[in-house]
C-alpha cells in the first residue's frame, strides 16, 4: 500500500518505519526541514531502542522515504495518517490547529479516494472537524477514522509491531477493509483490533491513558500512606498486582508520572468533561496528587540539609521522563534540578540518552560523561530515572566518591537491607526507610 504519514516525531517516525517494515511504501512529511534534513541522511533525530535497524532497511530497500512537502507526500497515498502534535492549549485542552491546519491543506491536494487516519491524540468529535476542513475544499471522495495510537516510548517499536490491540474507529465499510489490510502483518497472533465509532475510539485513548495515570497515582498515595504507618509499598504491590483482576503493571510508586502523554491527556480529559458539564473528580485528584508527588523528595533534601541547600553538591541519576528514551517531556527531575538551583546547590547529572535534550532547557549544571562522575565530591544523589545501569552500582566505589553517603532515590532501586550494609542513609519512595518515620510530619 501506498502510505503518506504527516508529522514525522516518536509516533509518526515509528508508524512509518513499522509500516514500510510490512512492505508498504511509506513517505513522512514533516515542516521541520532541519530534521528531514537528517532523515533524508540517514540519521535518526530520536532515541528509540531498535528502531535504527528497520529505519535504515527500510530506506536502503527504497520503502521509507522524507520530505517537507505535503504535495508531493500524499501523492498517490491510498491512506494518510496525521501524526501531528496535540500539546495543550491555554486552557488545558488539546490544541487542534497542527490537526486543522493540516486537514484544510489536505482537501484540495486530494486526487483519489484516499483515507486519512488520525494518530493523534485528539478529543472527542475531532474526526467529525477534520472531516468537515477537507470537505470544505475536496474534489473527490474520503473517509476520516481515528486510530488512536498506544505505543510507549522506550519500547515503541515492540508496542507497535505486535500491540495488545488496534482500535480503529470508522462508520465506513471502505475505510475499516483499507485499515484491516494494513494493520494485519501487526495481528497474526490473534490481538484484537477493534472497530467501533469514531467519538468512542477518540474516547478510548483517553480511557486509557487516564486510567494508567490513576492506577500509578493510586500507588504514589498508597506510599504517601505507607510512610506514615510504617508499611512498605513494594510489598504491598507484589501482594495485589497478583490478583489478576488488578494486575502487575503500572503499579510502580514512584517521583510520578510524566511524558508527552500523561499530564496532557489527563488534563485534556478533564477539560472535555468540564465542556460537557460532568465534573469528572476523579482526574482533578490524579493531576493534583502528581503534582505533589513530583516535588516529594525536596522537602526531605532541605530539611536532611538543616534548610539550607547553599553550597551544596547534589548529584542527579536520570533526567528522562523514563528510562530507554530521550524525552524530557514533563520529566520530573527537571522542576527538581530547577528548585535546587533556584536554593543555591550545585548540580551535576548524569543520564545514558537525555543529557543533550537537557543543556537546551537547563544551562548552569555539570552533565557527566558517566554515572559516577556525577558523584564527585557529592553531598547527596537524588534518582529520578530507574535506567538499568543504575540499578547495581557498585557501592564502595560510590562511597568512595561522595562527600557523604546519602541517597536521595525517586525510583526504589535499591534494596533497603543491601543499601544499609554499604552505610547509606538512603530516602526511598512510601518504604519504611531509614530516618524516613522521624521525617513525614514535614508532609
Ligand atoms: N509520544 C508518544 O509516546 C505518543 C504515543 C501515542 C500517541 N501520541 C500522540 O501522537 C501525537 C504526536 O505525538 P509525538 O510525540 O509524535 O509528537 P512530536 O512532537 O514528537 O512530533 C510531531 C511532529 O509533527 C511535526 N509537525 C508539526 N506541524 C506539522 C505540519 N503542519 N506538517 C507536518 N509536520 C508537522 C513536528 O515538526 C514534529 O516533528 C500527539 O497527539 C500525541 O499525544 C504520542
Ligand atoms: O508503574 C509505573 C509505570 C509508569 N510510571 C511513570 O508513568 C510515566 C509514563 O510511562 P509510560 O506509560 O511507560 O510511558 P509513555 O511513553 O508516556 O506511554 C504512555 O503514553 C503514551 C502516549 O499516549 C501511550 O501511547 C502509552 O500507552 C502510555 O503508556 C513515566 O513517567 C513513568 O515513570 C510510573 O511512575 N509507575
Amino acid at each position: 500500500m501506498k502510505i503518506a504519514v504527516v508529522g514525522t516525531g516518536y509516533v509518526g517516525l515509528v508508524t512509518g518505519t513499522c509500516f514500510a517494515e510490512t512492505g508498504n511504501q511509506v513517505i513522512c512529511v514533516d515542516i521541520d526541514a532541519a530534521k528531514v534534513a537528517r532523515l533524508k541522511q540517514g540519521e535518526l533525530p530520536i532515541y528509540e531502542p531498535g528502531l535504527d535497524v528497520l529505519f535504515h532497511r527500510n530506506i536502503e530497500e527504497d520503502r521509507l522515504k522524507f520530505t517537507t512537502s505535503l504535495v508531493e507526500g500524499i501523492k498517490d497515498a491510498e491512506v494518510i495518517f496525521l501524526a501531528l502534535p496535540t500539546p495543550p492549549g491555554e486552557n488545558g485542552s488539546a490544541d487542534l490547529k497542527y490537526i486543522l491546519g493540516v486537514a484544510k491543506d489536505l482537501g484540495p491536494l486530494l486526487e483519489n479516494y484516499a483515507v486519512i487516519v488520525d494518530k493523534s491524540t485528539v478529543p472527542v468529535g475531532t474526526a467529525e472537524k477534520v472531516r468537515a476542513a477537507i470537505a470544505a475544499n475536496a474534489k473527490v471522495d474520503f473517509d476520516v477514522v481515528s486510530n488512536p495510537e498506544f505505543l510507549r516510548e522506550g519500547v515503541a517499536v515492540e508496542d507497535f509491531m505486535k500491540p495488545d490491540r488496534v482500535v480503529i474507529g470508522t462508520s465506513s465499510e471502505t475505510a475499516k477493509k483499507v485499515m484491516e489490510k494494513l494493520y494485519a502483518p501487526l495481528v497474526r497472533q490473534g490481538n484484537p483490533v477493534i472497530f467501533m465509532d469514531e467519538r468512542s475510539a477518540e474516547m478510548t485513548k483517553y480511557a486509557a491513558n487516564s486510567f494508567l495515570a490513576l492506577k500509578i497515582t493510586f500507588m504514589n498515595e498508597i506510599a504517601n500512606l505507607c510512610e506514615k504507618v510504617g508499611a512498605d509499598v513494594d510489598d504491598i504491590r507484589r501482594g495485589i498486582g497478583t490478583d489478576s483482576r488488578i494486575g502487575k503493571r503500572f503499579l510502580f510508586a514512584g517521583i510520578g508520572y510524566g511524558g508527552s502523554c500523561f499530564p496532557k491527556d489527563v488534563q485534556a480529559l478533564a477539560k472535555t468533561s468540564q465542556e460537557y458539564d460532568y465534573d469528572f473528580r476523579m482526574l482533578n485528584s490524579v493531576m493534583a496528587v502528581n503534582d505533589d508527588q513530583k516535588k516529594k523528595l525536596l522537602p526531605i533534601v532541605r530539611k536532611h540539609f538543616d534548610g539550607n541547600l547553599k553550597g551544596k553538591k547534589i548529584a542527579v541519576w536520570g533526567l528522562a521522563f523514563k528510562p530507554h528514551t530521550d524525552d524530557i517531556r514533563e520529566a520530573p527531575a527537571l522542576e527538581n534540578i530547577v528548585a535546587l538551583l533556584e536554593e543555591g546547590a550545585t548540580v551535576l547529572a548524569y543520564d545514558p540518552e537525555a543529557m543533550e535534550n537537557t543543556k537546551r532547557l537547563i544551562s548552569n549544571v555539570t552533565y557527566t560523561h558517566s554515572a559516577y562522575d556525577a558523584l564527585d565530591k557529592a553531598d547527596a544523589l537524588m534518582i529520578f530515572t530507574e535506567w538499568p545501569q543504575f540499578r547495581t552500582p557498585d557501592f564502595a566505589k560510590m562511597a568512595e566518591l561522595m562527600n557523604d553517603k546519602v541517597i536521595f532515590d525517586g525510583r526504589n532501586l535499591y534494596e533497603l537491607k543491601q543499601i544499609r550494609e554499604h552505610g547509606f542513609l538512603y530516602y526511598s519512595i512510601g518504604r519504611e526507610t531509614q530516618n524516613l518515620r522521624e521525617l513525614i510530619n514535614i508532609y
